[in-house]
């Protein structure tokens, strides 16, 4: 049987449509106690990796656990993970009790729990409703009701936030937040950083089916470095100035400026000064997580037809040192 850790792992999976690599040697794990996201642009192979995860398609080579099983061999796999996917499909007759009712007697679980879960979703006014009359966002929470319907450890939900208003992702953040809190787990994809990033604690990044980083948000945060960019009348007499601060970190950007990272407006001011070079032009570009997910992800379609072009791939490079390795000693193969 599974071993009850909650916790949730992917070892080298890799999954192939014919000559499409969506998903390649892919690593991380998700540790109960926490929201993680599950980031990357279209088509990056989120859906196909949770599908992996969720039993419903077969690896082309690696293994994803859930209690250190995989989904076939969790006994009865509802009580231990809730999940929602795309295009949740409901009979459009139905009321949201009865579509509950259904699945709830499919899973061996109380009757009662039909009503319990969708008030947890907050769709207790709209019980007796037909589920064809539903809001995209009132779909999205009958979808989760029915994921929590087998009390279960571990919640994997692919693009939740999908047609939530404000308050509706307010309310999901909330409701992931304390869920995690009771020490389950929750595995959240997105697209969109700014959806999640409130809600998370750890982030596994991907883009064209691979790995670009993996761990907490906070040390996403932190690998940031905020840039200067200075206009100058001599830019190689004050690189080289900057090089001999040690201030190595420079980059000539096409529109003149020299782009100086960890760096201080003050002190690129002081050194500009005291080297003779005349100051045209100054200003900080913040640290910014979105500018760095972006980063990350940018070059998915290019990378697989060749390198991109330069400045693009310079900077493409550059944030190749944010990128990390998955933890060490994995098991090989299946
Ligand atoms: N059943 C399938 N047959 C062929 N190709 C597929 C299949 N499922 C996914 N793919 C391809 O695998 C790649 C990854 O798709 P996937 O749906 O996993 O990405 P995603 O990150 O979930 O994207 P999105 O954010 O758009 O949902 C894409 O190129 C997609 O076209």
């Amino acid at each position: 049987m599974h071993d009850g850790s909650g916790r949730i792992a992917v070892q080298n999976l890799s999954k192939r449509f014919g000559s499409i690599a969506a998903v390649q040697n892919l690593s991380f794990t998700v540790e109960p106690g926490s929201v993680t996201g599950f980031l990357g642009p279209n088509g990056a192979g989120k859906t196909t990796t949770l599908r992996m995860l969720l039993g419903l398609v077969t690896p082309s080579a690696g293994i994803a656990t859930i209690n250190g099983r995989p989904h076939d061999q969790l006994g009865n796999p509802a009580r231990v993970v809730g999940s929602v996917l795309e295009n949740e499909g409901f009979h459009p007759r139905r009321t949201a009790r009865n579509h509950l009712l259904v699945y709830a007697a499919a899973i061996g679980v109380p009757d009662r729990r039909a009503d319990e879960v969708l008030g947890l979703v907050g769709l207790s006014p709209a019980a007796d409703r037909r589920a064809g009359e539903f809001s995209l966002g009132m779909r999205q929470r009958l979808a989760l009701a029915t994921a929590l319907l087998g009390d279960p450890q571990v919640l994997v939900l692919d693009e939740p936030a999908n047609g939530l208003d404000p308050e509706g992702i307010a309310w999901l953040r909330k409701f992931l937040r304390s869920f995690a809190q009771q020490g389950r787990t929750v595995l959240v994809s997105s697209h969109l950083l700014a959806e999640v990033e409130q809600t998370i604690d750890q982030v596994v990044i991907i883009s064209a089916g691979m790995t670009r980083y993996f761990g907490t948000i906070d040390e996403l945060r932190k690998r940031q470095q905020p840039r200067v960019f200075v206009r100058v009348s001599d830019a190689a007499k004050l690189a080289t100035a900057l090089q001999e601060a040690g201030l190595t970190q420079l980059e000539s950007m096409p529109d003149g400026h020299l782009a100086v990272a960890g760096a201080t407006v003050e002190q690129v001011g002081d050194l500009a000064l005291t080297t003779g070079v005349a100051v045209y032009g100054m200003h900080e570009d913040k640290a910014d997580l979105e500018k760095m997910y972006f980063g990350l992800t940018a070059g998915q379609f290019t990378a697989q037809h060749g390198p991109p072009p330069p400045p693009r791939q310079q900077y493409y490079q550059q944030q190749q040192q944010y990128y990390q390795q998955p933890p060490q000693g994995w098991g090989g193969q299946r």
